[in-house]
């Protein structure tokens, strides 16, 4: 049997416990230090156990998760390493920020136990494990940032254990994941908030800015619906990645500044073509990385007429279906079907309505 302990199921701590849970020979124990938040574990069914106590979370554990805001996975680390953890127990991260826990964690583990750390390209803006689910990996990149002494033995042990996420492993240094991921997750959360910040201020004297707020305001706001606490770690955690992007940011500001002063028509044109050349060329498909729609899961059983159905019922509710697919089917689960929205209102009513009849995963 494989025991996976998880600290902090939220969101992300959530998806993986799901990814594992019910799976042959796995056994997934949760833990939080909130006694009413193990209740709820145990209720959702997203755990096989829970518990307030660490040592019992870790008491023969084979891998830990730790799924906790950046800013407290040094202090877990710590606390870990005062308990009995099993020899060869693989701890690793989820956090987004790599380069200050891949160091600090090095100095603190003991002998016997691998620190690896770990940052799976997925997630939302929402949070909290009602917002988890066993697809939020599927297909997207899952970073690993194993310190230079790292056995690589180990290093594809927790690869080969996060095939089952059915995220795509990939290793990299932890200050090149800072620097990357603070361009293209980091100051995008950044941007969204300070945009809304702004147009939320004219709003307050006017609000038929919030009214006529369309599709591209939306699209590119979404995030700044982030939880602040999660934001507010990474961001300070990734200060001095994230001071020399806003000068960055802010010269490509200005480069708007002065071609509007000039009325540069053409310089305008250039700026959107090199940009969507280079969007275009964004890997597709990559959920979490970079997707409009808003994606439901419905688990169906393998009967003639049941995507029917489920279009049928849809329909006459007038929720605007975007794209259907089925994902899989394999013999151990029911088939997945994959319905795809344009907004997150129509996802949620298409949820609520087939949540009866069927077992919808968002
Ligand atoms: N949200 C995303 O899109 C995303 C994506 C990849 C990685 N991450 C990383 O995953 C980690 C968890 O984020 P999330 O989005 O799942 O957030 P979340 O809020 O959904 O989950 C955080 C979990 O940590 C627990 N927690 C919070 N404060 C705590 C405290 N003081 N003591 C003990 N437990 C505490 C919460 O109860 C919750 O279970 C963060 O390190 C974040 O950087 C987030
Ligand atoms: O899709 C989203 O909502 C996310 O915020 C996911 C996102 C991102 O910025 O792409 C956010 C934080 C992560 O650490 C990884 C992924």
């Amino acid at each position: 049997m494989t025991k996976i302990a998880i600290f902090g199921v939220g969101l992300i701590g959530g998806s993986l416990a799901l990814c594992y849970k019910g799976k042959p020979d796995f056994t997934v124990v949760g833990h939080s230090p909130n006694p009413k938040s193990v209740e709820k574990l145990l209720k959702r069914n997203v755990v096989d156990a829970a518990t307030t106590s660490m040592a019992e979370a870790v008491d023969g554990a084979d891998y830990i998760f730790l799924c906790v805001p950046v800013g407290m996975l040094e202090e877990y680390v710590q606390q870990l390493m005062k308990l009995p953890l099993k020899s060869g127990c693989i701890i690793t991260d989820v956090g987004s920020t790599k380069a200050s826990i891949t160091e600090s964690a090095e100095t603190i583990v003991k002998k016997g136990v691998y620190f690896i750390g770990g940052h799976p390209m997925a997630g939302s803006e929402r949070h909290g494990v009602e917002a988890a689910s066993s697809h939020l990996f599927e297909n997207a990149f899952y970073v690993l940032t194993p310190a230079e002494g790292t056995p690589q033995t180990e290093v594809d042990r927790l690869t080969e254990l996060l095939k089952m996420t059915k995220a795509q492993v990939v290793k990299v240094g932890a200050r090149e994941h800072d620097d990357i991921v603070g361009a293209i997750s980091h100051l995008p959360h950044i941007i969204a908030v300070a945009l809304v910040n702004q147009v939320r201020g004219y709003n307050e004297s006017n609000p038929l800015y919030q009214n006529l707020a369309a599709g591209g305001f939306r699209d590119i706001t979404r995030i700044a619906s982030s939880e602040p606490m999660i934001w507010r770690d990474i961001l300070v955690n990734n200060r001095q990645v994230l001071l020399k992007l806003l000068t960055d940011w802010n010269l490509e500001i200005s480069r708007f500044v002065e071609l509007l002063e000039n009325s540069d028509g053409e310089g305008i044109v250039e700026q959107f073509r090199i940009a969507g050349e280079f969007r275009s060329q964004l890997p597709e498909r990559r959920k979490g990385m970079i997707t409009s729609l808003f994606d439901i899961y419905v688990d169906i059983p393998d009967h003639p007429g049941i995507i029917g159905q489920i279009t049928t019922l849809l329909g006459n509710e007038r929720i605007n279906l975007s794209n259907i697919q089925i994902i899989e089917s394999r013999e151990d689960v029911p088939g997945i079907l994959r319905l795809s929205f344009r907004n997150q209102e129509d996802a949620d009513r298409a949820g609520e309505l087939l949540k009866g009849p069927y077992e919808v995963h968002v």
